[in-house]
């Protein structure tokens, strides 16, 4: 079976009481007959009809259950030469990860380790 081919001008033209097409990840979903069933509330999906509301999707940090329950909206895909790159923000280790330095180390223990030794000084002057 082929798959509807859209251009973005016709997913906005198609925001209207019978369809609610939304762009997520150059796929387009008809959300209508789902409105009301939607965890996040309706409103963000009106609000979003007829546009691509990938980086809105994303940034919810939709479960995999939400991403498995989208296909059952598709209704087709962006053209080719409309398709935009897929940018899922997803912090890789190395990105969220600082290097260790001897600032940062002395950033986060110094103090508690400066408490210390003043509370064993004030310890051993009163009752030493
Ligand atoms: C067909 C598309 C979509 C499906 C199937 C879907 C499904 C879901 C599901 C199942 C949840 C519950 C939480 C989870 O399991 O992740 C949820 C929450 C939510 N969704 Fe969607 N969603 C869709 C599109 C969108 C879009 C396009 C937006 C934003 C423009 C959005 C915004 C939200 C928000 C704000 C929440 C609430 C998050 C929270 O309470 O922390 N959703 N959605």
């Amino acid at each position: 079976m082929s798959v509807h081919k859209y251009t973005r001008a016709e997913v906005a033209a198609r925001d209207n009481n019978k369809q609610n097409l939304i762009i997520i990840d150059n796929v387009v979903y008809d959300v209508a007959a789902f409105l009301e069933d939607h965890p996040g509330g309706t409103e963000v999906l009106v609000d979003n009809a007829g546009s691509d509301a990938s980086e809105c999707f994303h940034e919810v940090g939709h479960s995999e259950i939400a991403i498995e329950w989208r296909n059952t909206f598709k209704v087709g895909e962006i053209v080719d030469e409309e398709k935009l790159e897929v940018k899922c923000k997803q912090p890789s280790a190395a990105e969220s990860a600082e290097p260790l330095t001897l600032g940062g180390l002395l950033a986060v223990y110094g103090p508690p380790v400066a408490m210390a030794v003043l509370a064993y000084l004030l310890y051993t002057f009163l009752f030493g």
